[in-house]
């Protein structure tokens, strides 16, 4: 493996962009991607694995390397010294010592905080809300996350899907409690594949997909779906539906709703309308009016840091402590939407018991019983995909 200037100048230029001005990674190697028509899928790979790699790890190489936080050329070169990757005799690298990063690598590996490379505050935050638990779930969370297809049951099945991906040379696994899921062998580019062009699939990880089976969905039922994003679970509930029924998707950001329609157009889920909320008004007209609910509230993500590693540099207590507020609001003012006997899903993708359980305990007890739970389920980071949590609760009156 050699490491060539212009493949190191496109992690540098990244990182700058994901530390310095705050970009989202995935959105920051999608654009530094398109610079150079003619690099390789190898190439490609290593920009952004290595990317990646670097913000997963960047407490941990920082300290190694002994040197200022926004010396990227050093954090490369201590990420290559990591990986048995030749360091080129680039001035950028003069100060390396790789001997002295590999001695400082033994004595770090002793403190949890620097080995799973994770800021102070969040290492104390996940140890104070689980705590034997969060040693496995930070060390699990620092994995690569795996690329998981939902099948489209509206156009296919998982089984002709998985016969056609293979003639695209995608080779994928199913999963035994999933079952329109295909787990990708091999991380590669799906989204230009033929198969995704035509809307047999979506990209959608294995724990987020026990989420709309959670709702116990009938066909033909009235579903609202409060804060649908860009639709990644209001199309797996349209296909679990068979386009029978209807389905009011929500949110406060009208450009995800317009994604949410593009999405859903590709996928043919006829039975999606779109509703902006713009106050407080837009929920109280859809009062009792739907057999099923999702509230997939807004949340701190600790359980996505596989995929989004750059999180845990951003996030602070000030900000989970402002969207543990926003999550008692929307399920206590949104629940009104409701119809008595109507069943509704609450769920995040935060492992922390503070946005999950102990935000449905309050509810319950602030309903003097109008609401009462069936059933709740947590996934696992450790398990092997993201964390969710969901909450399954019926509306007595
Ligand atoms: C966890 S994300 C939803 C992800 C989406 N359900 C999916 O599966 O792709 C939470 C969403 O809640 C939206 N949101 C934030 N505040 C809201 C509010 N007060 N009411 C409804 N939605 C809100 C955000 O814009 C965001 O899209």
């Amino acid at each position: 493996m050699k490491l060539y200037v212009n493949i190191a100048r496109a992690v540098i230029q990244s990182l700058e962009m994901i530390f310095e001005q705050g970009k989202f990674a995935d959105k920051v190697i999608e654009k530094v991607l398109k610079q150079d028509p003619k690099w390789g899928a190898r190439d490609r790979r290593f920009i952004a694995e290595t990317t990646y790699d670097i913000v997963r790890w960047y407490r941990l190489i920082q300290t190694l390397t002994d040197t200022p936080s926004n010396d990227y050329w050093s954090l490369l070169g201590g990420w290559c010294v990591l990986h048995d990757v030749p360091l080129p005799a680039w001035d950028e690298f003069n100060r390396l010592q790789p001997d002295k990063i590999q001695a400082r690598l033994e004595k770090f590996q002793q403190i949890r905080r620097i080995n799973e490379s994770i800021p102070d505050w969040l290492d104390d935050l996940g140890e104070q809300e689980l705590g034997a638990r969060w040693d496995s779930e930070l060390h699990a969370l620092n994995e690569e996350a795996e690329v998981v297809l939902r099948t489209n049951t509206l156009k296919t099945s998982p089984r002709e899907l998985k016969a056609l991906l293979l003639e695209e040379h995608v080779e994928t696994a199913t999963l035994p409690d999933v079952p329109d899921a295909l787990v990708l062998e091999r991380r590669q580019n799906v989204f230009r594949l033929p198969a995704f062009k035509q809307g047999l699939f979506e990209v959608q990880d294995a724990a987020s997909q026990l989420i709309a089976p959670f709702m116990r969905l009938e066909p033909g039922m009235r579903v609202v779906d409060a804060c649908a994003g860009a639709g990644g679970k209001t199309l797996h509930i349209a296909s679990l539906l068979q386009n029978k029924g209807r389905i009011l998707a929500m949110d406060t950001e009208e450009w995800k709703l317009d994604e949410l329609k593009k999405r859903a157009r590709r996928a043919t889920a006829s039975n999606i309308e779109t509703r902006v909320i713009d106050s407080s008004k837009t929920i109280k007209r859809l009062e009792k009016s739907a057999d099923r609910l999702l509230l997939d509230v807004p949340c701190s993500g600790l359980g996505v840091l596989k995929r989004n590693p750059d999180a845990k540099w951003k996030l602070s207590t000030e900000f989970i402590q402002n969207v543990r507020e926003l999550q008692q609001h929307i399920i206590n003012d949104y629940c009104e939407m409701l119809k008595p006997g109507g069943l509704m899903v609450y769920s995040t993708c935060s492992i922390m018991p503070s946005e999950n359980e102990v935000q449905v305990k309050k509810f319950l007890e602030t309903q003097n019983g109008r609401f009462d739970m069936l059933d709740e389920a947590h996934a696992w980071p450790s398990e092997g995909f993201d964390g969710f949590y969901m909450a399954l609760l019926r509306r007595l009156s």
